[in-house]
């Protein structure tokens, strides 16, 4: 199964389906993310199951653990394939939510988002945090692990380190992925698509270098072309 997760990060349902119908189900999954889930809320993830993609809902929930767990278990309900919560919520949040779906039985990845790819050290530091990026990413995945999700968000400048910490089959969900001709915009921690699967990422999360492209369904098959097999 392909690794590759284009981010549908546009304002209406039609601009999404319009894309979705430009790319190959088989070459990749789909995130519906905070702009997109806010304008059309769930009718958009039944529109992408009929055309066969797997989703991954990305609303980064952060709030008190029954509140998250409940959102994580409304997801879920919508048949989504992953959902995210923010690690810095606590283990508490992420063991209650955890447990909530296992409870309910269903299957949906949960995973959690350690540091923003769009944040560098210096602003990390400016949030009070005086471990590095590196080992702060770290001992959030770590407390990801210990509450038994499958898996995390993070830069795949880091998926290396946590790959040999915490071993393969836990996920490294990689946005800030870049061609080497694209812009960064607001992403910092960036890697090419190769680069990013050879260090350990498990899933490559790719937004505008896919979705501003004049050809969208070309530029994914560009990408799947060049990972490793
Ligand atoms: O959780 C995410 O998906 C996420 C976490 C993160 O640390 N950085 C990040 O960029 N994302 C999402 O990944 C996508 C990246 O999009 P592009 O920068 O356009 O490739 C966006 O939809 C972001 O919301």
């Amino acid at each position: 199964m392909t690794p590759i997760i284009v981010a549908l990060d546009v304002p209406s349902e039609a601009q999404a389906l319009a894309l979705a119908d430009q790319l190959d189900p088989q070459l990749c999954r789909v995130k519906v993310g905070k702009e997109l889930f806010t304008r059309c809320g769930p009718a958009i993830l039944k529109q992408l199951h009929q055309r066969d993609f797997e989703v991954f809902l990305d609303l980064k929930f952060h709030d008190i653990p029954n509140t998250c767990a409940q959102a994580v278990l409304a997801a879920a309900d919508q048949g989504v394939w992953m959902v995210n919560v923010h690690a810095s919520g606590g283990l508490k949040m992420m063991q209650t939510a955890k447990e909530l779906l296992v409870k309910s039985n269903l299957q949906t990845h949960l995973i959690a988002v350690t540091v923003l790819t769009s944040m560098n050290a210096e602003e990390l530091a400016a949030l009070g945090v005086e471990r590095s990026l590196e080992d702060q990413v770290l001992a959030l995945a770590q407390m990801t692990h210990e509450a038994g999700l499958d898996g995390v968000v993070c830069s795949a400048r880091e998926a290396e380190l946590l790959e040999r910490e915490l071993g393969r089959a836990f996920l490294k969900v990689t946005p800030g992925i870049r061609l080497p001709d694209s812009d960064l915009g607001d992403q910092q921690r960036v890697m090419t698509p190769e680069k990013a699967m050879c260090s350990g990422s498990t899933h490559l999360v790719i937004g505008r270098p896919i979705t501003r492209a004049d050809n969208p369904g070309q530029v994914l098959q560009e990408i799947t072309r060049l990972l490793p097999q």
